[in-house]
């Protein structure tokens, strides 16, 4: 049984596979689908109501850009700074591991709570799934110490890795967002790559919103954190933008040609969405 917030993964995979469908589809996940099951699709028809230009079975045009951005970046990343770790945090029905094109030698490790992926697990071994890279499964909780969590299954902090935060953030309260962030801090070394993505702060206090927000409250999954100035928020943590950098979801680096009028009246439209690609700090 998931949580409300681990039922926000089956949503996501429901999304990604309506975009595995499509015609001109950004990305293909093959395992989507299954990972979605009756109440990942369920979530996904109830959400549509906020999307009002978009008919029900059309993909979600902002998760298939942030998804498509992240596997451009985060490839790019690997690929440019020679990272042979990758930390899926909050990893959810993220199935990178299976259909990225990794090194033999890349070390994934996909974080999350114990209830994923006692969901996710018998789904892959169902589907007969093989990583194309050496993938580890991190139980833990990012309120509990999850630093060493992911050191007890073989990350070493002392060589450089790839962290990519996709739509976590906004679920997580304000002090957790900074503890783990300074935990992050600890693991992250010099010539690290994150991939993170935020809403703007105040979406949370627009009238315009409420409707949407209130429903996720009632859902159990309420959005609690956002920025205003995501460069300066990283810069705090001692992360500065790298290529692509920070865009707007939406914008020419992250649009895609699917960006358009048609999703013009929906609640992510008016708000900004910041996809974060940034490097580590020298210090
Ligand atoms: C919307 S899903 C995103 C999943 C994935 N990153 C993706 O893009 O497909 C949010 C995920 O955050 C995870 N999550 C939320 N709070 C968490 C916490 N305190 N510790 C670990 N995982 C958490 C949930 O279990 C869920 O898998």
């Amino acid at each position: 049984m998931l949580s409300p917030v681990g039922v926000t993964s089956l949503y996501v995979a429901a999304a990604r596979a309506y975009e595995t469908e499509y015609r001109q589809g950004l990305f293909v996940d093959t395992y989507a689908r299954s990972f979605a099951g009756d109440k990942g699709f369920a979530l996904f028809s109830d959400l549509r109501a906020f999307s009002p230009g978009l008919s029900a079975n059309a993909p979600h045009p902002g998760i298939s850009i942030r998804t498509r951005f992240f596997d451009d970046a985060l490839l790019m990343a690997v690929h440019e700074l020679s990272l042979k770790q990758v930390v899926l945090v909050a990893a959810g029905m993220d199935a990178r591991a299976f259909r990225l094109p990794w090194m033999d030698d890349v070390q994934l490790f996909e974080v999350d709570r114990q209830e994923i992926f006692q969901y996710k697990e018998p789904i892959l071994l169902n589907l007969n799934a093989r990583a194309k890279c050496v993938r580890k499964v991190v139980v833990t909780d990012l309120e509990q110490d999850w630093a060493t969590a992911l050191t007890n299954n073989g990350f070493d902090r002392h060589k450089p890795a790839a962290f990519l935060f996709e739509g976590l953030m906004f679920y997580l309260k304000p002090a957790t967002v900074a503890t783990v962030l300074e935990t992050l801090q600890s693991l992250a070394c010099p010539g690290s790559w994150l991939g993170m993505d935020f809403v703007e702060a105040e979406l949370l206090n627009s009238p315009y919103a409420q409707p949407f927000l209130s429903k996720l409250r009632k859902l159990g999954c309420p959005w609690l954190f956002g920025v205003s100035n995501p460069e300066q928020f990283i810069l705090q943590y001692g992360w500065q933008p790298r290529q692509p950098k920070i865009v707007v979801l939406g914008e020419a680096e992250a649009n895609y040609g699917r960006w358009s009028s048609s999703v013009s009246s929906t609640t992510s439209s008016v708000f900004n969405h910041y996809l974060v690609s940034a490097r580590r700090m020298n210090f």
